[in-house]
């Protein structure tokens, strides 16, 4: 017996998925038995590059979602609206779902799983963070023994491949995202990728995960890679650094409570941490728990056919469960998710950091010793203060330092900031 996904969204992901479902040989039995009944789009006579009956295509994706004879309904629209709406109202009418939307479930996660829960569908979604590398099915499961600690991530294709470029080729910015945009790893509006709300999105799905509660999204501090300069990328290699955008995701260990640090920002990476060599498209995510220690995810994090291999998994998860189980049978807690209680997410101003902080300078003697006075009235220690060049005449200087409560270094900020041979503060990143 044939199991019938209605498929909404038929781009880079939906054609992927389409692909495989429609050469089944060589893959495990199970993709044989999934159909393809319905593919919502927008676009009914746009060029497609797969080859579908065009008769299962239509606008009308509320009729997919209610149709009697689809089994699980496959969103892969992206964006909030109409994704969110559908994906209910599938749930509604007792649809399982699969999603590889970040954006819908880490801001609507809790009504869409408090629906699913009460109708007894799943809502799977091992595409919508790492594209094509398993990691929500393995903190569901494969590490659910374990107490997780910390979660850090490259958790963003595209800003990944940007960042790439730019360290080893010195390419322009607004040229690699074009390009990231035409393999199709970027999101509708790259905006979402740029400013590290996609990395964002992930990260609290993630943190959802690995520390058994709810997260509000907007209680995730984001920055994104826009100010990243190929200045600061050559001075971070010089001083041993790689530059990457950083999901992190950890119990805070600078207090004794429950509050988790959540937060998505560029970081100098030591070149030889574990995710400074993760390049290109390819994202990767490092889990520590007890007892385990520490565990690396790597693998394509976006692009069409990693991200379809995602999706597919999802639904012949589901597949597998409906064959063994029967459509009545209740939920498996290994595989949905029941959180109820909200994580407590520490403000960024009490978390401790390392930072880097280039300053330009009046070219005049006692400059650095002006900056050494204002960090260390405001408590922060230096690791190191190195004058690097020249530019238009001012001194360039750079600052590392140590471990230090990020509301006391963004004061020591303030005060250097109003001092008179200061000109400018370029750049200020964070120091893993
Ligand atoms: N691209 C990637 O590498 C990855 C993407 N994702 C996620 O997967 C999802 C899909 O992304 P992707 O495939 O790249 O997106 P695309 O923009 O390539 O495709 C979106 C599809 O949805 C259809 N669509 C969008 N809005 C509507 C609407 N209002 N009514 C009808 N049809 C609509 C489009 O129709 P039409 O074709 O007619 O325009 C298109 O087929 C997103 O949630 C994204 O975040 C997750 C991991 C990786
Ligand atoms: N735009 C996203 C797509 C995958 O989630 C990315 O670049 O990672
Ligand atoms: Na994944």
């Amino acid at each position: 017996m044939a199991f019938k996904i209605g498929l909404l969204g038929l781009g880079v992901v939906g054609t992927g998925a389409a692909k495989i479902l429609l050469d089944p040989v060589g893959r495990h039995p199970v993709v044989g038995e999934i159909e393809i009944h319905r593919v919502g789009v927008r676009s009914i006579d746009r060029p497609r590059d797969v080859d579908l009956p065009p008769h299962l295509l239509t606008t009308d994706l509320e009729s997919i979602v209610r149709d009697p004879e689809i089994d699980i309904v496959v969103e892969l629209l992206g964006g909030l609206e109409p994704a969110r709406s559908l994906i209910l109202e599938a749930i509604e009418h007792g649809k399982h779902v699969v999603t590889a939307n970040k954006a819908v479930i880490a801001r609507f996660g809790d009504e869409i799983y408090a629906r699913a829960n009460e109708k007894g569908v799943y809502v799977l979604l091992e595409a919508s963070v790492g594209g094509g590398i398993p990691v929500i099915k393995p903190l569901k499961q494969s590490l659910g023994a374990n107490r997780i600690t910390s979660i850090l991530g490259i958790v963003n294709g595209t800003t990944n491949y940007i960042l790439t470029e730019m360290t080893q080729k010195g390419a322009d910015f607004a040229e690699v995202l074009a390009v990231a945009q035409k393999l199709g790893y970027a999101e509708a509006d790259p905006t979402a990728d740029v400013d590290g709300l996609d990395a964002a999105d992930k990260i609290a799905i993630l943190a959802s995960l690995g520390f058994g509660g709810r997260v509000k999204r907007e209680d995730v501090y984001c920055e994104g890679i826009r100010k990243i300069s190929a200045v600061d990328i050559t001075y971070a290699d010089r001083l041993g650094f790689v530059i990457k955008l950083l999901a992190i995701a950890k119990d805070s260990v600078e207090d004794d409570s429950d509050t988790l640090e959540l937060r998505v920002h560029p970081t100098l990476l030591p070149k030889t941490h574990p995710l400074a060599n993760i390049n290109g498209v390819y994202n990767a995510i490092l889990v520590e728990g007890e007892p385990l220690g520490q565990v690396m995810f790597y693998g394509p994090g976006a692009g069409s056919g990693p991200t379809a291999s995602a999706v597919v998994s999802d639904v012949m998860n589901i597949v597998g469960i409906l064959q063994s189980s029967g459509k009545t049978a209740t939920l498996d807690p290994l595989l949905s998710c029941t959180h109820q209680h909200y994580c407590q997410i520490a403000p960024i101003e009490e978390l401790y950091s390392r930072f880097y902080a280039r300053f330009l300078c009046e070219d005049v003697p006692g400059v650095i010793g002006h900056l050494g006075t204002a960090f260390g009235d405001h408590s922060v220690s230096l690791e190191s203060v190195v004058q690097i060049g020249f530019q238009g005449g001012l001194a360039e200087i750079v600052v590392v330092t140590h471990n230090v409560r990020e509301g006391n270094f963004r004061e020591a900020l303030r005060a250097i900031d109003s001092l008179d041979a200061i000109h400018s503060i370029p750049s200020i990143l964070r120091v893993l």
